[in-house]
């Protein structure tokens, strides 16, 4: 089991990560002071069907615990759910002492962090990942729901006590989960370290390679590239900014398909293209866009927008992105592979790149 510890000005946690390591919940539970009076695991169907008796078992025995359960994938992050979890936690009477346990992806990480930093004004919460994507979600601390206008409009800066990823719960996920949170990893590649992202690249030549004994150490590498952002910037005034990369057109895409035509992935993929080719137009990036995107191809992306798309329909969306200013979206650009800014683009280069995309003449 390794440890990395996420210092923040609001709070400093570890997170653990290794194979079979749920065991370290118990540890914990029955070592805080004083004790939780109520557990609360939050969970989807999914994750409840295939792995909650498994994290069950490991809880104390002693502890009061209830389960909530909530719709899979991003209907999870709505008002309702939002709701209808708040109104569970009060039946179930939690208290200011009580604890909630997000067990599964980024979905319902952010849903019950949010849950967490509102119910009676905050309380305990712990993120226990189960998707590859959610070594970037459980870390760092952004809990949110999303608005039919836009990703996250609604949401906190909220860390939790502790991570815990046991990396045996990933054996689970479907090829299209695995790629999904992957292209977070590739994020963390692309704006931190050229030597990380040839490494993944060579590591990982097709989507079959993605889950091997070599993830969990490249999990943690993603991880620590977040945990140091996070440390200089943990509500997003500065540098935070760059974990958006590929965010802006991402958030845009999803939010245009009802949050449930594209994964959060499979979208911020596209909008890391847009950000390369952007890059390239804007600050001459150097970059062998040809070599990456034969690569994501052979992992099994889609890289270029799809064709019903009209830039028209999908810049008011970008406009209510929340690095906006005065409703010009702004862009995580790369100077070098590791090297990212933030920047304003032109319209017309970006309707311009948009096109482009679209009808993949790109290279
Ligand atoms: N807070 C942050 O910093 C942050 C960072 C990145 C992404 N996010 C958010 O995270 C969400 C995406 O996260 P995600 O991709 O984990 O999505 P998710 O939570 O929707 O999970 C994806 C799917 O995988 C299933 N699943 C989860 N664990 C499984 C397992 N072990 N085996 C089999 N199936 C499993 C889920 O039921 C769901 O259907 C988005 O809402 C995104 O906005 C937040
Ligand atoms: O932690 C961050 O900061 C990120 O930007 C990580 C992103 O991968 C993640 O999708 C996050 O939820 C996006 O945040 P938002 O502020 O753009 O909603
Ligand atoms: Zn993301």
């Amino acid at each position: 089991m390794e440890k990395i510890i996420i210092k923040t000005e609001s709070k400093t946690y570890p997170v653990y990560i290794g194979d079979a390591i749920l065991p370290e919940l118990r540890t914990f539970l029955v070592n805080k002071k004083p004790l939780y009076t109520k557990l609360m695991v939050v969970t989807d169907q999914h994750v409840h069907d295939l792995h909650l008796k498994t994290l069950l078992s490991h809880l104390p025995n002693e502890m009061d615990t209830v389960v909530y359960t909530t719709p899979n994938g991003e209907e999870a992050k709505s008002f309702k759910v939002f709701e209808d979890c708040i109104s569970f936690a009060l039946e179930h009477h939690l208290d200011r002492r009580s604890c909630i346990l997000a067990f599964g992806g980024g979905a319902v990480g952010d849903l019950a962090g949010f849950v967490a930093a509102t119910f009676m004004r905050g309380i305990d919460f712990i993120q226990i990942p189960t998707t590859i994507l959610a070594h970037d979600s459980a870390v760092g601390g952004k809990v949110a729901i999303n608005h039919p206008l836009g990703k996250n409009l609604v949401g906190n800066f909220y860390q939790p006590e502790l991570v815990i990823y046991d990396t045996n719960l990933l054996t689970s996920l479907s090829p299209l989960q695995l790629r999904s949170g992957f292209a977070e990893l590739i994020k963390h590649a692309l704006i931190s370290d050229e030597n990380f992202l040839k490494e993944i690249m060579r590591e990982v030549p097709d989507g079959k390679s993605i889950l091997s004994d070599k993830l969990p150490n490249m999990l943690m590498r993603g991880i620590e590239v977040k945990a140091s952002v996070v440390r200089q910037d943990e509500k997003e005034s500065g540098i935070r900014a760059y974990l958006n990369f590929g965010h802006t057109l991402g958030h845009a895409l999803e939010a245009n398909g009802g949050f449930h035509k594209l994964t959060h992935g499979e979208a911020v993929m596209i909008g890391m293209v847009y950000a390369l080719i952007l890059s390239k137009k804007k600050l001459d990036l150097r970059f062998d866009l040809n070599s990456f995107i034969a690569w994501i191809e052979a992992l099994g992306y889609q890289w270029n927008i799809p064709s019903t798309l009209s830039f028209d329909e999908i810049y008011p969306i970008m406009q209510h992105d929340k690095k906006s200013v005065a409703q010009h979206p702004q862009f995580v650009l790369l100077e070098e592979v590791g090297k990212p800014l933030l920047s304003e683009v032109d319209e017309r280069l970006l309707r311009e790149t948009f096109q482009q995309l679209k009808s993949g003449g790109i290279i």
